[in-house]
């Protein structure tokens, strides 16, 4: 029997990802711009101060008053229209938002110049701070206890948190606490020789505890009533696993809970810190993988049953590409949270790859703007969106992947081939990004990242191929990337036919291809050495040139090759 290839899709862990499929319904809904978003009219801090603690904060007052007062705000979002009234929007800063003074100054500025708005603020850590947190602990493991005082990075971070809060004019007592916690930490760390995960999540835990502590007492300084909450202690509760936790269904009543009473009793805006969690069994803190503040803000949103998450970069929204290789990338004014979900998941670092599923599930959405440029209008993430004009959204590309052929001894049938494959890798609990099968053979691609997912070290690479070499042959080809083009995959005819042509020009060999079962991105498998080159050729083809914008337009007749839908 001929081996017809077959297309087929499958992510995060297999079970899960068997299950997914998503469709995305391609209805047009042009969300109306909020007023006063777009285009922020800047206000001088004196005047915002006036007007947010005035205004705002008793408009508050008495839209509390009109709703329940009842603590009792469980049973899924429709449980929480109470708050609602009280918030109308989660707001997240990253890292580059508010990494220094300077840039802590304009994003409460930016806040304030929203008087319409009562926000929920989330934090990440100040700009590189969570990176240097790993590094010093890291340095600890080895540097011995009596060197842990005088570990570079422990005292730039000091010394960055430090002149902030002076510039600022923060009281250092906000603070010190902690400064002085982490200290002895990496001592602790220098004496046990050892980190674990569970020990490197608390330690990067310091940074978003202590942005977020400066940021609100900074707040109040200017007259601003602000309440600084660790995510920990009000109700995020997650998996045990250190690194990389999942949020389980118990936050959203908990964090609605504790955010509608501390409302209620005494109007505040919340300060939270992004990115952290409590470990459901050992109530240790956990984080959620790197980039995860942008999850604890669509998880408020959902909880809250907000009208709109905002998630502020330093980008003028989800661009084309990543702007570090192609700096021509232009903004994506719309996407829909399937869109987004993919290109986050794909390795986009704009977006973390699990947020937009609170945000699916609330059927709320999510702008991506710039805090560095604040009128540029930046990207609307929402359900659905008029797909008729688009071929590509976004080239995203996913490096260091590794790529295993698998080709069946025909000891078994297909079903028992693929079930036995399958089992070996859920048994092992590793994730499967992108795969392609026929009737005895099978491509996958697993993701050693330790970004986004735990680390797939040698040992366990050489126990699947031995395992997996009792039914087959198998080739481990390391040093892959994969560049997913991320758009409206009913045009896939085009889409690969200018694909094809921009990889053939540059004498690049496919070894792989697959499309999603969301419609959404098609997934192409190049050695890592020729991926940039041939992303920077894809962009230009699809997004740089007339004749691409013109496609980008033109409503499509067949242009669907339903072989691989
Ligand atoms: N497709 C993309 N669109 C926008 N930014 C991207 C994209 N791919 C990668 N990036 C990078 O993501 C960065 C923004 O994400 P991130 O650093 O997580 O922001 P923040 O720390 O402010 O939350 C940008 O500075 C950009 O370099
Ligand atoms: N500080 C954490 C969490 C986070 O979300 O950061 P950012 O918003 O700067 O990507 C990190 O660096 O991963």
């Amino acid at each position: 029997m001929a081996s017809t290839m077959q297309i087929s899709w499958v992510k995060s862990t297999i079970p899960v990802a068997l299950r997914r499929s998503v469709h995305c319904q391609c209805q047009p809904l042009w969300l109306p711009q909020r007023i006063g978003f777009v285009a922020p009219v800047p206000v001088p801090i004196a005047n915002c101060v006036r007007r947010f603690s005035n205004e705002s904060v008793a408009a508050l007052r008495v839209s509390c008053c009109k709703g329940t007062e009842s603590d009792e705000v469980e049973g899924g979002s429709g449980g929480f229209a109470e708050t609602a009234e009280s918030y109308t929007c989660v707001m997240k800063f990253g890292g580059s938002s508010v990494a220094n003074a300077k840039r802590m100054r304009e994003v409460a500025n930016l806040i304030l110049s929203f008087p319409e708005e009562r926000p929920i603020i989330v934090l990440s850590a100040m700009g590189k701070t969570t990176n240097m947190l790993l590094l010093a602990g890291e340095k600890a493991v080895s540097c011995g206890v009596t060197n842990a005082d005088s570990i570079d990075e422990l005292n730039i971070i000091k010394d960055l948190h430090l002149r902030t809060l002076e510039e600022l004019g923060v009281d250092k007592n906000v603070i010190e606490k902690h400064l002085e916690e982490l200290q002895q930490l990496l001592k602790g760390i220098a004496m046990m020789k050892e980190l674990t995960q569970r020990t490197q999540d608390y330690l990067v835990s310091f940074g978003e505890c202590m942005s977020t502590r400066i940021f609100a007492a900074y707040l109040n300084t200017l007259g601003v009533k602000a309440r600084q909450y660790d995510a920990f202690e009000m109700g995020f509760i997650t998996t045990d696993d250190f690194t990389n936790a999942d949020i389980l269904e118990a936050t959203y009543p908990a964090v609605a809970k504790r955010l509608h009473s501390d409302w209620v009793s005494d109007p505040a805006i919340p300060i939270v810190t992004g990115f952290l969690g409590k470990a459901r069994k050992s109530c240790a803190v956990t984080t959620l993988g790197r980039g995860g503040s942008d999850l604890t803000a669509t998880t408020i949103g959902k909880a809250l049953g907000l009208p709109e998450i905002q998630v502020w970069k330093d980008v003028d929204g989800v661009l084309t590409c990543d702007p570090n290789i192609c700096p021509q990338a232009t903004p994506v004014p719309y996407l829909t949270f399937d869109e987004a979900a993919e290109l986050a998941y794909f390795g986009a670092q704009v977006l973390h790859p699990q947020s937009m599923r609170p945000a699916r599930e609330g059927d709320i959405p999510v702008r991506v703007k710039n805090s560095y440029n604040p009128k540029a209008p930046g990207t609307l993430i929402a359900k659905t969106r008029d797909m008729s004009k688009v071929l590509l959204t976004s080239i995203v590309l996913k490096r260091n992947v590794t790529m295993l052929d698998i080709v069946s001894t025909r000891m078994l049938g297909q079903f028992g081939f693929l079930a036995k494959v399958f089992s070996i890798f859920e048994d092992l609990g590793i994730s499967v990004d992108v795969v392609a099968t026929s009737e005895v053979s099978i491509s996958l691609t697993l993701d050693p990242s330790k970004l986004w997912s735990r680390e797939l070290i040698q040992q366990e690479l050489d126990y699947v191929v031995e395992e997996l070499e009792k039914i087959a042959v198998v080739n481990l080809l390391k040093t892959r990337s994969i560049i997913s083009l991320i758009g409206n995959v009913q045009r896939s005819s085009l889409i690969l036919e200018k694909a094809f042509h921009v990889l053939r020009t540059l004498g690049v060999t496919v070894q792989m291809i697959s499309q999603g079962a969301s419609k959404v991105n098609i997934s192409l498998v190049v050695n890592d050495s020729e991926a940039e080159q041939c992303v920077r050729a894809l962009h230009k083809a699809f997004f740089e040139s007339e004749l691409s914008e013109l496609e980008n337009e033109c409503v499509p007749g067949n242009g669907s090759v339903s072989a691989l839908s």
